[in-house]
């Protein structure tokens, strides 16, 4: 039975890393954006990829039961191919992308990282189209990244986007079945909806989780 993939995001602590990728995380996130309360510095975020390539190696040989996990670095509004180069020097996976850009900003971001995600809200881009400007993979978000501000489709129906978009913004243990089982993204993640208070996250709100969004099938 397959299950959604599921993103932790905001991460900065190893340890918290490696039970989260333990438990059946397919992708790791850190945040680099000033103001925010999970924002990480080089040595948080290096801490963090390290920790993900020890629990599951994705270069090499990778664990038999264990599958890659993406490390991706998720900026707000910050220039598309500064945020690649930052992404390259410190070894993410993939790039994850919050605010306007263009076909052109995530042309020159992959020129740099291959793999470019983007999130947007409905609320600020209603004709918001998945791989329109290139992207891997879109993730339709709350109007405010971080915040634990919900979704919301608008008249859009949750048909028209396809199989391959993350849903995201204000998901937590108590909703994200739920969630899953109504709009059937491919894959979900979170970032406040897991921490005991901003910035800190909790290894029980992980665990449950991690353990919600793998009991519903994928449809
Ligand atoms: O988590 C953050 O602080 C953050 C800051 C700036 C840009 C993106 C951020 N995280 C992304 O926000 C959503 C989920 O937020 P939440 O679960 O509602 O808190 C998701 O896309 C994260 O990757």
């Amino acid at each position: 039975m397959d299950s959604p993939y599921v993103k932790i995001c905001g991460m900065r602590d190893p340890q918290l890393t490696k039970l989260a990728v333990q438990l059946g995380a397919q992708a790791i996130g850190v945040v680099m954006s000033p103001g925010t309360p999970r924002h990480a510095t080089d040595a948080e975020a290096r801490a963090v990829i390290a920790a993900v390539r020890q629990e599951s190696p994705a270069t090499g040989q990778p664990c038999a039961a264990t599958p890659a996990v993406d490390t991706v670095l998720v900026v707000n509004k910050m220039a598309a191919e500064e945020a690649a180069q930052r992404a390259v020097a410190l070894g993410f996976d993939v790039l994850q992308l919050h605010g306007k850009y263009t076909a052109a900003d995530v042309a020159a971001a992959q020129a740099i990282i291959p793999r470019v995600w983007r999130a947007a809200s409905l609320a600020h881009f209603p004709h918001i189209v998945p791989g329109e400007l290139g992207e891997e993979r879109l993730l339709l978000d709350g109007s405010a990244p971080g915040s634990g501000e919900r979704w919301d489709f608008g008249d859009r129906a949750p048909q028209e986007f396809g199989d391959h978009w993350l849903l995201a913004g204000g998901l937590s243990p108590a909703n994200v079945a739920a969630a899953i089982a109504d709009l059937s993204p491919a894959g979900v993640d979170v970032s406040s909806g897991v921490e005991m208070a901003p910035g800190m996250k909790s290894a029980e709100l992980i665990e449950q989780f991690i353990a919600q969004a793998r009991s519903v099938p994928l449809a």
